[in-house]
């Protein structure tokens, strides 16, 4: 890349306890990467113990959570925990990066947007200056559908629902995944702006 076009990294951070918000992150990681010179890295916290190094180095990370019980899974909330001693006490490091959010749930409310406005929070606590949805809500009308983007409604992040008697193979729908896929390809373009505001 020239040096007005610096390489963008997004790295999507998430926990998938039955395969599900896997999905939702493989799309906002595959959205990201539609924008030219993004490199994108999925990382599950499962294995967030060997990749606090490639967050540091992460110009923006979007924090993906399924919601159990009213909020971020338990493992993924140990893996905030964890960054406050990893990130916050080593010298605020995630401090300017952008951040964002999604989550899945088995309704279709499922109060996600607890979980959203958690992760909203703990990104502040980074630092971190928080990129929302940019969608208008959908699926509001007597002409919407279930396959509209962004049909759950959400602003402050990506939602999506998976029917709990089904797998990943076939939940969540891709209305779902596009609305994923569109907030991975928004949170390039605005680290590609931050990026290339840095340069100059
Ligand atoms: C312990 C537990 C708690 C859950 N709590 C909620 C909840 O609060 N709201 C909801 O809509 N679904 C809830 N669910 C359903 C999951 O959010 C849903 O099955 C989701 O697709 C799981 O995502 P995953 O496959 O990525 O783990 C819960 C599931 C589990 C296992």
């Amino acid at each position: 890349m020239s040096k007005t076009q610096p390489i963008v990294r997004v790295a999507v951070v998430f926990h998938s306890g039955y395969g599900h918000t896997a999905k939702q992150a493989q799309a906002v990681a595959a959205g990201a990467a539609t924008v030219t010179g993004t490199e994108t890295q999925l990382i599950p916290v499962e294995s967030a113990e060997a990749s606090w190094g490639d967050l540091e180095h992460a110009d923006a990370i979007v924090f993906g959570a399924p919601t159990y019980m009213a909020g971020p899974s338990a493992q993924f909330k140990a893996f905030q925990d964890a960054s406050s001693r990893k990130v916050l006490a080593t010298g605020f490091k995630w401090r300017d990066k952008i951040a964002a959010g999604f989550s899945n749930s088995g309704s279709r409310s499922g109060d996600k947007l607890a979980t959203l406005i958690q992760i909203a929070l703990f990104a502040a606590q980074h630092g971190m200056h928080w990129v929302n949805l940019g969608l208008p809500p959908a699926n509001n009308s007597s002409t919407g559908s279930d396959a509209d983007l962004n049909r759950l409604g959400f602003f402050l992040g990506a939602g999506a629902q998976s029917n709990v008697d089904q797998g990943p193979d076939v939940a969540p729908p891709e209305s779902d995944l596009t609305t994923a896929r569109h907030l991975g390809q928004r949170v390039a373009l605005v680290a590609s702006q931050f990026a290339r505001g840095r340069v100059v």
